[in-house]
């Protein structure tokens, strides 16, 4: 039986605009399975990650319902919808987000450490984690010492720490030039491949967005399917 990592229905997101509200999108229904990976298209400002934020249970919608894993995460109380996060989901941002007075290696721990994993247990796993993303001689250095590509590929082995059943990535390489940028989007491929975890990427590059297994395009407030065109 296929298991849903991500259920969303009937999503609907509008701000609040001088006396009226500013409608983002609406009734927007998204499913993503067990291992499937998907990217999310749209012009700026379409709602991209208005909905990736949504998804994550970072932001409330203002109608409809979001899954994960089977729990209905607005409907959570703020501390257990952060512990179904920890433990279902993993974020990487354009703009990494890494504790800057932190080095690599306690940057990854922080997650496992926060699931009360001993710390010599923590280290261990998030030095194995840092060597795969091909960042063993960087372990100690500070965000600041890494250069923009080094940084975001801490901050997916940050994302992938816990073994999250699903990866949200927002940009993930909008902020890098172009050679940096096809590094990490081989990364990203490659643990794609050699993972079960499922990938929900927000990008503005089509080729990475081409290699996931689903390509949607949010526009005119919903959400189209155009995998293949
Ligand atoms: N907190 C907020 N209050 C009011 N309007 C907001 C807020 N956050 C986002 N918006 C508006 O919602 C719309 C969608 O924003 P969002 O950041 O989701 O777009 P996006 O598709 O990710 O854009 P980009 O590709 O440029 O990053 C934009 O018009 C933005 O101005």
């Amino acid at each position: 039986m296929s298991n849903k990592i991500i259920r969303a229905e009937k999503l609907s997101k509008s701000y609040k605009e001088g006396k009226g509200r500013l409608s983002i999108f609406d009734a927007v229904d998204f499913i993503l399975e067990e291992g499937e990976s998907v990217a999310i298209l749209g012009s700026s400002g379409s709602g991209k990650t208005t909905l990736l934020n949504l998804l994550g249970g970072l932001d409330k919608p203002n109608g409809g319902n979001v899954w994960v894993n089977g729990h209905d995460v607005h409907a959570l109380s703020e501390r257990k919808k952060g512990r179904v996060r920890n433990e279902y989901l993993g974020f990487v941002y354009q703009f990494h987000h890494l504790l800057p007075e932190f080095s690599a290696l306690e940057n990854v721990c922080m997650p496992l450490l926060i699931g009360k994993m001993p710390k010599d247990q923590a280290i261990q796993k998030a030095t194995a984690l840092l060597n795969r993303v091909g960042l063993a001689e960087r372990v100690a250095h500070k965000p600041s010492e890494l250069s923009g590509g080094e940084r975001q590929r801490v901050s997916i082995a940050r994302a992938l720490v816990n073994d999250p059943k699903c990866v949200l990535m927002d940009e993930p390489t909008g902020n890098l030039d172009e050679g940096t940028a096809d590094k990490v989007q081989q990364l990203i491929m490659e643990l794609k491949d050699q993972l079960k975890t499922s990938f929900v990427v927000v990008t503005h590059d089509l080729t990475l967005a081409k290699k996931m297994d689903r390509v949607l395009h949010l526009e005119e407030k919903t959400l189209k399917d155009i995998t293949g065109l």
